[in-house]
């Protein structure tokens, strides 16, 4: 069944005072299945985030439409959760009341405290729920951003390179807690990424986004066994095939932004060894 339906969507910005426009990008068409597991991959500034947003219902596209179902998005909805790439959690609140924040709107207090408590103890973290944010680690912080956002039980979560911000070892420990979620709660996922080896790791399928102009270049389902292995034939072969796609992208991507100096760069930018197309671009 097609849980979210993208249709013919395109997102310019106009400037009124120098009368000129940027579309980023056009024609997206996109159909995601209940309980898939998408991801959306490009170089910085393809659109990644902002057709996250328009799915969240955070922005509005200025042409196409958004559906949950049969539901057209008119602006942010309980159906659709959204984890960002900061936590941005309330610091003056504790790790619990932070989970609770939302939930005391739909339930009493005690109702809140339970669920909380439940879903930190789907992202392993019922030892801090006294704790407050500054006292824990980039990854504890983005794992109650994920317990806050789960807690209030949307269909889908909308994830913007969630784990973007944090150490390789976080991130490993995190690709693993975002599958066993997923794998317990059969959430729709919608998964905003620049790492070719972690969308290979977590997706059913992969997105590919490029720009100048903006659009799906390509699909990529993801045929390969759970748990999947990045040092597999399979996994590397995948990686390869992606990799040799997007090479153009990175390249006119790099090209405007470093001008002269992209010759001299351009090897040992493009082929970082884990994929990573972030860091430059
Ligand atoms: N308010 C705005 N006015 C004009 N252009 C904008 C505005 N907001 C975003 N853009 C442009 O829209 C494009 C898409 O931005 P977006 O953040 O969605 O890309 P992205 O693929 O998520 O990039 P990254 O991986 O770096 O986060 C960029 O080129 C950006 O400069």
């Amino acid at each position: 069944m097609d849980h979210v339906i993208v249709k013919d969507v395109e997102k310019t910005y106009f400037n009124k005072e120098e009368n000129t426009s940027f579309t980023v990008f056009n024609n997206i068409n996109l159909k995601i299945k209940k309980g898939e597991f998408l991801s959306l991959l490009g170089p910085s500034g393809c659109g990644k985030s902002t057709l996250l947003n328009i799915i969240a219902g955070l922005d509005k596209s200025t042409k196409g439409m958004v559906q949950v179902g049969s539901k057209p998005v008119n602006g942010p909805g309980p159906d659709r959760g959204v984890v960002f790439q900061e936590a941005a959690l309330m610091p003056w609140l504790t790790v619990l009341e932070n989970v609770m924040f939302g939930l005391k709107k739909k339930m009493n207090k005690e109702q809140a405290e339970k669920k909380a408590l439940e879903y930190l103890k789907l992202v392993h973290l019922s030892k801090f729920v006294k704790s407050y944010p500054h006292e824990l680690s980039g990854g504890m912080k983005q794992r109650v951003s994920i317990a806050r956002a789960l807690a209030m039980d949307p269909e889908i979560l909308l994830m913007d390179e969630p784990f973007g911000a944090l150490d390789e070892q976080t991130r490993s420990m995190l690709h693993k807690e975002v599958q066993y979620i997923w794998e317990q709660t059969g959430k729709t996922i919608i998964f905003v990424t620049h790492n070719i080896r972690e969308s290979v790791l977590l997706s059913d399928r992969i997105i590919l986004m490029g720009t100048r102009p903006g659009g799906i270049i390509s699909e990529f389902p993801v045929n390969i066994p759970r748990p999947r292995k990045p040092s597999s034939p399979e996994f590397i072969k995948l990686e390869e095939d992606i990799m040799n796609l997007l090479a153009g992208e990175i390249e006119k991507v790099m090209k405007e932004e470093m001008g002269d100096d992209y010759n001299s760069k351009k090897a040992s930018l493009l082929y970082s060894s884990n994929r990573n197309m972030g860091e430059h671009i």
